[in-house]
């Protein structure tokens, strides 16, 4: 984004703070979830030069993707306003969704003239789950009209993005959550205290989990790690990590974030029989050798684990793929399981397959981070999640369940026994909120094993811990599980 319309979006976030459009207390949401910060964004229609401003920076947003469409309609009532003034102003054709059908006249549920087929963009003011655009999508829908984009003023960053995107509309915010409060930190409008009440609160509070829970179920989505293993078109390295979950009864994948190759060896051995996967940092290792990889696989044979080398590859193609084969580390010799960003474009990931596919190698998109302020959200993560179509790809570093699709693998790191954070920006959640709540596949734990005075019994812990969110997410419980 230029730093015009970055400027532009920081002055409006102020001024909806100053109307009071912005409020910190406690309020109950639509859902019936309580919150602590609320957006009265109704309030504009009392402030004609803020709805100008607002209805500008929504078109500047749709000029900026290049989005093509026929019409627009705004989500009833709120955005009904915003929607007409970029009607009126660019001469874009708009519809508009009634919220009840009249006993009389035409009965039509969408006024306006449209035909079949025709894409219709829905403007909303703020969105929590995404359920009022769905709601509306659905409506036009019903008349033959195509949906593919959505723009919001403000996206509470609660899991909307991602419900969308798993029902095929692409959901563009203005502002979103952080970045308000952002803002509104550093112009002193909030107080510490309060923004790291309010982060809490929408980390603790994604919602997309709960809401696809019932469909999930609903159309027997909710398989367990054996069936999944199990699926036609899953990659045979994820099927062979979730035969060992299943196997070893356990979704931790301990972080070996250790300096010296023996330390990490002797964890390898001694944590081997809790996990499914070992995490590696090679580059922290002081003293790598050649035959230090050569131990750590006959460990991950002897224990029957994966190797993950956590590298983050973020290059052009040409370059991961020597970094990833070559140079003193040689990583696609000995580690299953890679990972990278998606910032290049697919060039990464067809450097990374060139080299990793022959070798039946797969990789991890990272589509969210665990770390405070972390710009890998909202958009960005649906970006990711539009680049899965390669067939090294085997699933996901992210916070929460992103896909529906059975054969990609969640893995979320920031993971303690109880939820909190370090100095540097990492915040933790708990092994239940990250397999039952959120709806991810295996929890990355290091430092809640590492720092503890007997990593054995920690990484047990842990083993236990998500095993028996894993079993709760089937509908069975810890007694029914003689491990257990
Ligand atoms: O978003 C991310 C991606 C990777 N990590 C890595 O996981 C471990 C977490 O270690 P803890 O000691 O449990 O905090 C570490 O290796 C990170 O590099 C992450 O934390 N968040």
């Amino acid at each position: 984004m230029s730093a015009m319309a970055n400027a532009s979006i920081d002055s409006l976030i102020l001024k909806l703070h100053d109307v009071n459009a912005v409020k910190f207390g406690e309020y109950k949401m639509k859902s019936g979830m309580m919150t602590p910060i609320y957006f009265d964004l109704r309030v504009f229609v009392s402030y004609p030069a803020l709805m100008n401003e607002v209805s500008s920076l929504i078109y500047q947003r749709v000029q900026k993707e290049g989005l093509q469409f026929d019409s627009l309609c705004g989500v009833p009532y709120t955005a009904l306003p915003l929607a007409t003034i970029i009607s009126s102003r660019h001469e874009l054709p708009m519809l508009i969704r009634r919220k009840e059908t009249k006993d009389y006249g035409t009965k039509r549920l969408v006024e306006g003239s449209f035909r079949e087929g025709d894409t219709c963009l829905i403007i909303e003011d703020t969105v929590t789950t995404g359920s009022s655009i769905l709601e509306t999508a659905e409506v036009l829908y019903k008349e033959g009209l195509k949906v593919t984009d959505a723009i919001v003023l403000m996206d509470r960053e609660q899991g909307g993005v991602d419900m969308l995107a798993s029902r095929g509309i692409r959901l563009h915010p203005v502002i979103s959550m952080f970045k308000l409060l952002d803002v509104l930190l550093e112009a002193k409008r909030i107080d510490a205290q309060t923004d790291e009440s309010v982060r809490k609160f929408i980390r603790d509070n994604n919602t997309f989990r709960y809401s696809c829970e019932k469909p999930c179920l609903e159309q027997n989505l909710e398989l367990s790690y054996a069936d999944r293993a199990k699926l036609p078109k899953i990659h045979p390295l994820a099927s062979e990590l979730l035969q060992i979950m299943e196997k070893k009864q356990s979704n931790l994948c301990v972080s070996a974030d250790v300096t010296s190759s023996e330390e990490l060896l002797q964890l390898a051995d001694c944590l081997g029989p809790k996990i499914c996967m070992l995490k590696t940092h090679v580059d922290i290792l002081e003293d790598y050798t050649a035959a230090f990889s050569e131990k750590l696989q006959a460990l991950a044979k002897k224990h029957n684990f994966l190797i993950f080398e956590d590298r983050k590859f973020a290059d052009i193609g040409n370059t991961v793929k020597h970094q990833y084969e070559g140079g003193l580390y040689q990583i696609s010799s000995w580690s299953h399981i890679v990972n990278a960003h998606a910032v290049p474009g697919p060039g990464v990931l067809k450097g990374l397959s060139a080299v990793g596919k022959p070798l039946g190698r797969g990789c991890l998109l990272i589509a969210q981070m665990s770390s405070q302020g972390s710009l890998a959200t909202g958009e960005y993560t649906s970006a990711v999640m539009a680049e899965e179509q390669s067939d090294f790809v085997i699933g996901f570093i992210c916070v929460s369940k992103l896909t529906k699709r059975p054969e990609f693998i969640h893995m979320t790191p920031g993971v303690q026994l109880h939820a909190g954070g370090d100095v540097l920006g990492q915040q933790y959640t708990t092994p239940e909120d990250v397999i039952y709540s959120k709806g991810s596949d295996v929890i990355i734990v290091g430092r809640g094993v590492l720092e503890a005075s007997d990593r054995l019994t920690a990484a047990e812990a842990y083993r236990k811990s998500g095993w028996d969110a894993y079993r709760k997410r089937l509908g069975q419980s810890s007694q029914q599980d003689p491990r257990t």
